[in-house]
């Protein structure tokens, strides 16, 4: 029992809380759809605000009997649809930080990620089928019936009586460039302050359906989640195996009636290379409306293809970090001018804002120069989960008011200032490489090689060597046979200084994804060495 008798009290409707204000459009019109996905007969089902709700409510009072106290920290497993949504929401309704883990997650991360963040309870779906979870951790599964615990988290005292929004939303682990995860601890404030700003970007209104791609451990699927219901909008969680096979994978998006696609620009490469007239059909014909990524760089060629299938189709660029949900929302020109070098990132989303800082710490203002995004933002991340000296790297003191006490997001990532004062992406800082002292701009060396007859795609990278110089490596994807090695290198050659000239060239069947879909550059430095 709490120190105080009563029960803790639950988050207060009146302050902010991940679950009242992603359940509050649905209030005002409980029968809408909130979430579309497969249903158990092989259709489709549609649950609305009000069944999310009551699944929501369900899901609490089974967890608040098991005598958790705020801040005690839920693990989540589950592809993204209504019951996990209502367990998020679940957790956050009564102050539990949840920890979304996909079930593709490896045993071995799952159990580093729980020996660092202590979680009380692991919650799996139904069907899940997670085993082998350390002793000290209770487990339970949801599904359509509610809650069932197999082993009840240990008894503990309730110190807490209120749920607070700068309490723990959610602690999303990324994977460290240590390799040891490091937890991005979001609160939530910080995450309402993000979406209040994205919502004013005006992307999309409660009338859209928005096809969420990315697996739950990735923000940006609790983007996807937030995004569409705090418009009182339709989710539609993309399911793994529809989302791997391109022709599955359209005809769920026209079957559901998305009108918005999210996801990392990986996701787009099968359906460009295979399934291209079908893509154009569905632009055409079904309700299709507006593309947004993020996660990196889109490459150009692909984005034109794109583009050139689905010419009534908004394309937004959206781009940011865990650490502040994301930063700014950018329409993409369509038709890309020819001489697009790099992608805009246009301005941060309403409330907050882009500086670019030299390696002096002074800011960088002239077109063109290149600084390092620090960002301003009310939606800044309250840490890294038990790593202070990580958290004093990244959270720091604004550069351009330093007495002010107040911490500003060092992103890691440069950037340059167009004419109007709009960014470009410039790549991150820790991968600006230097060949022979000259700084290399990888973007640059990618164009290039992805410009050569009969390339689909290219990653450049520089691999360090044991004995001497780090080298660049160029990887490619490409139609058969491939390209003739010896005149891909001439074609650089008569474009870029030599010292950007790739000394290795790869050809790669398809690159390899991390499981969030981003180009899994870990494994090609493997297969470099190989
Ligand atoms: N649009 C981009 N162009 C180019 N490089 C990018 C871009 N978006 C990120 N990145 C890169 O990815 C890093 C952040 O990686 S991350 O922490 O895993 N977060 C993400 O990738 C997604 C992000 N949280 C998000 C989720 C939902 C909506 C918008 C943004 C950034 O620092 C950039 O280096």
């Amino acid at each position: 029992m709490s120190p105080n008798g009563a029960r803790p009290a639950r988050a207060h409707a009146a302050v902010d809380n991940l679950r009242s204000y992603l359940l509050a459009a649905g209030r005002r019109a409980p029968d809408r759809p909130a979430v579309v996905q497969p249903a158990a007969d092989g259709g489709i089902e549609t649950v609305t605000y009000g069944e999310l709700e009551r699944r929501t409510d369900d899901y609490a009072a089974r967890l608040d009997a098991l005598g958790l106290d705020v801040g005690d920290r839920v693990v989540v497993e589950s592809d993204t649809d209504a019951d996990a949504i209502a367990a998020l929401l679940a957790c956050a309704t009564l102050g539990l930080p949840f920890i979304p883990a996909s079930p593709e997650t490896p045993d071995e991360r799952l159990r580093t990620i729980m020996e660092s963040a202590e979680p009380a309870l692991h919650l799996q779906a139904a069907r899940g089928r997670r085993t082998g979870l350390p002793e000290g951790v209770g487990t339970a599964r949801f599904g359509p019936d509610g809650i069932t615990v197999e082993r009840a988290p240990a008894p503990r005292v309730r110190h807490r009586r209120a749920v607070t929004p700068v309490d723990t939303a959610y602690i999303i682990f990324t994977s460290g460039t240590t390799g040891r995860p490091k937890g991005v601890v979001m609160s939530h404030r910080g995450v309402i302050a993000f979406l209040r700003g994205a919502e004013a970007e005006e992307l999309i209104t409660a009338d859209d359906r928005v096809a969420g791609t990315s697996p739950m451990q990735f923000d940006f699927a609790l983007f996807d989640i937030g995004f569409a219901l705090s418009h009182g909008a339709a989710l539609v969680p993309v399911p793994r195996d529809r989302l791997n096979w391109p022709r599955r994978f359209l005809a769920y998006l026209r079957e559901t009636g998305a009108t918005q696609v999210d996801g990392v620009p990986s996701i787009w490469r099968p359906v460009l290379r295979h399934e291209s007239g079908l893509l154009a059909e569905l632009g055409e014909t079904a309700g299709l409306r507006g593309i947004l990524f993020s996660g990196e760089d889109f490459p150009l060629e692909e984005l034109r293809s794109l583009q050139a299938l689905l010419p009534k189709v908004r394309v937004t660029n959206a781009y940011g970090a865990t650490e502040t949900m994301a930063a700014s929302f950018t329409e993409v020109p369509n038709p890309l001018p020819p001489d697009t070098e790099r992608l805009s990132i246009g301005r941060a989303h309403a409330g907050a804002e882009m500086t670019l800082i030299g390696p002096d710490g002074e800011p960088v203002d002239e077109p063109g120069a290149v600084g390092e995004i620090y960002l301003r933002t009310p939606s800044l991340f309250s840490g890294y989960w038990d790593d202070p000296e990580a958290t004093r790297r990244t959270l720091v003191p604004d550069p351009l008011d330093p007495r002010s006490g107040r911490l500003v997001f060092r992103s890691g990532d440069l950037a340059s200032r167009g004419a109007d004062g709009e960014l470009f992406f410039r790549g991150r800082a820790d991968s600006q490489v230097q060949i022979r002292g000259n700084r290399v701009e990888l973007g640059e060396v990618e164009r290039r090689v992805a410009r050569f007859p009969g390339v689909t795609g290219a990653v450049a990278m520089v691999l360090p060597r044991e004995d001497g110089d780090p080298r660049l490596h160029a990887f490619v994807t490409a139609a058969a046979p491939g390209p003739d090695q010896k005149e891909l290198i001439a074609f650089c050659r008569a474009a870029l200084p030599g010292y950007m000239v790739p000394q290795g060239l790869h050809v790669v069947e398809r690159f390899p994804l991390t499981v969030n879909g981003k180009v899994d550059r870990a494994a090609l430095t493997a297969l470099a060495a190989s």
